[in-house]
């Protein structure tokens, strides 16, 4: 996946419709919109083809519409361009650009491949699978290809949820990220965002970069965040989870654990706490700001009493790994988002034991926020965060090199530590300095070598 821009709005194609509906009832016709996107298209076409022959595979609708402009401004700029139709135009402004075009034209099924491949056969229209003989040609064609272009979406893949479609190379949204361009598997391969000047509105948007501050400066220990990791049986995944909420900008952490235990970093203050009621006497103190349960925590009795005194305290919560699969579908009823804030931080497993979600990862995920009442980190290649209020932001760039043991601890260790320190928005800050800490370390990353490499960006958040 791509570097996708900062900020972006994503919109579903109902929400796209509407936005081109409000710009052509302020005077714009259909036409005047499917020549920006033409232009736009042919814009980065030419530059990404740089010299070489194009093909543009032109569909009935609206998408070949912007297929059949940008083939006509292709050629006026002097490129080698021809159209393989996949038959005569359905939409108005589409038989309008096709009529524009008179350059060669071949149906689909006989036309020869070019280096330069540009997929104008369905956008965020489509309404069903190719038919058998149209994708045959289609495979030849795109096989043939050194490089695939996707106009608006890679035909066939679902605009909502991202799944199905060709492979493209690059594929280059026209006006607003749609929910395919970040989820799903990389067959939309490099996004490019147009801006074809329609104004959008929506709860929904790529990560935005967060913004970070050195401590303040009459700043004391606690006061920047004084933070309880409740580790378990996994001795591992606490002190991952704890280390990364020390790098990662909290003041005082402190690891309660089952048994004595001892070791690096020594920054950390270890509490031995045997049972649920030594649990509970230290969380007794109105100081801590945030309290993180679930990594390594174990599935067993023990665990169970662990998780209830951390419900049955008043502080803000990260709930991640074993403790989200204890909770299962009581979570809501569980965590009391009624008196305090509340991190779920599920991959998709844990999120299909907590929630019945339906229709596309982020519909899903901002329906689990709105029905638990907490803010839903749901991990995974698109990482999608949904407060109870329907905001979401999803970071779809991060490394696959994060599918990796331990990761996981380290982000839920990161929201804890950002929750106790006082972010506004602690569940975005962590999201991306994981992923920035994450590319820093590079291919083979393990998740402890994620750790050193946080501090530097909380000083330096433009890297
Ligand atoms: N309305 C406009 O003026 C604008 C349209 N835009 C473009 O228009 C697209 C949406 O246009 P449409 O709503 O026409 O939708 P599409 O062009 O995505 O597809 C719908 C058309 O494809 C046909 N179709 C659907 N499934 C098919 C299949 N399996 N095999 C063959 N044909 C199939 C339908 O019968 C219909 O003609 C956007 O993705 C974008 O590319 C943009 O240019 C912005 C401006
Ligand atoms: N293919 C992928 N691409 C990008 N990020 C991924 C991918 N797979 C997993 N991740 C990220 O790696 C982390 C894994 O978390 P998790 O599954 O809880 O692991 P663990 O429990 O071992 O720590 C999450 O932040 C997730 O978003
Ligand atoms: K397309």
């Amino acid at each position: 996946m791509s570097r996708l821009p900062a900020g972006a709005p994503i919109v579903t194609a109902a929400q796209m419709r509407a936005a081109e509906e409000a710009v052509f009832a302020g005077g714009a016709t259909p036409l005047a919109l499917m020549e920006r996107a033409g232009v736009a298209v042919a814009r980065q076409v030419a530059r990404l083809a740089a010299g070489r022959p194009i093909l543009v595979l032109a569909g009935t609708g609206g998408n070949g519409g912007d297929g059949y402009a940008a083939a006509r401004l292709l050629r006026e700029a002097g490129c080698d361009v021809r159209v393989a139709s996949l038959g005569p135009p359905t939409h108005p402004a589409a038989m309008t650009m096709a009529a524009r075009w008179t350059g060669p034209t071949w149906p689909l099924a006989s036309a020869a491949s070019a280096p330069v491949v540009v997929d104008a056969l369905l956008g965020i229209g489509a309404a069903r699978p190719f038919a058998a003989e149209p994708a045959a040609a289609l495979d030849r064609l795109l096989a043939l290809a050194d490089l695939r272009i996707a106009v608006d979406l890679p035909s066939g893949r679902d605009p909502g949820t991202g799944e199905g479609g060709i492979q493209a190379d690059v594929t280059i949204a026209l006006g607003a990220l749609k929910p395919a361009h970040v989820l799903g598997d990389d067959r939309a391969g490099h996004v490019l965002l147009a801006d074809l000047s329609i104004p959008l509105a929506s709860d929904w948007s790529t990560l935005s970069r967060p913004t970070l501050r050195p401590p303040r400066r009459e700043a004391t220990k606690f006061t920047r965040g004084k933070l309880v990791v409740v580790g378990g049986a996994m001795a591992g995944a606490g002190v991952l989870a704890a280390s990364a909420a020390l790098h990662g900008g909290a003041g005082y952490v402190i690891l309660a654990e089952p048994e004595r235990r001892d070791g690096a970093p020594h920054a950390l203050v270890r509490r031995h706490v045997a049972d649920a009621s030594a649990l509970a006497t230290l969380l007794a103190d109105d100081g801590i700001g945030a309290v993180l349960v679930g990594p390594g925590l174990g599935r067993d009795e023990a665990a169970q009493a662990q998780l209830a005194v951390v419900l049955a305290s008043p502080h803000d919560l990260v709930i991640d790994g074993d403790a989200l699969t204890l909770l299962g579908r009581e979570v809501g009823a569980r965590i009391g988002t009624d008196r305090r804030r509340v991190f779920l931080t599920p991959h998709g497993g844990e999120f299909s034991r907590m929630f019945t979600g339906h229709g596309s990862k982020i519909a899903a995920t901002a329906g689990a926020a709105a029905a638990s009442g907490a803010t839903v980190i749901h991990k995974g290649p698109a990482t999608v965060i949904a407060d109870p209020s329907g905001r979401v932001q999803v970071a779809a760039d991060a490394s696959s090199w994060l599918a990796s043991a331990g990761t996981g601890d380290v982000l839920a260790g990161l929201v804890a530590a950002r929750l106790a320190a006082g972010d506004e928005h602690p569940a975005e800050t962590a999201v991306w300095l994981h992923g920035r800490a994450a590319a820093r370390v590079g291919a083979g990353l393990i998740a402890d070598a994620m750790i050193p490499a946080l501090s530097p960006l909380l000083d330096r958040p433009s890297t």
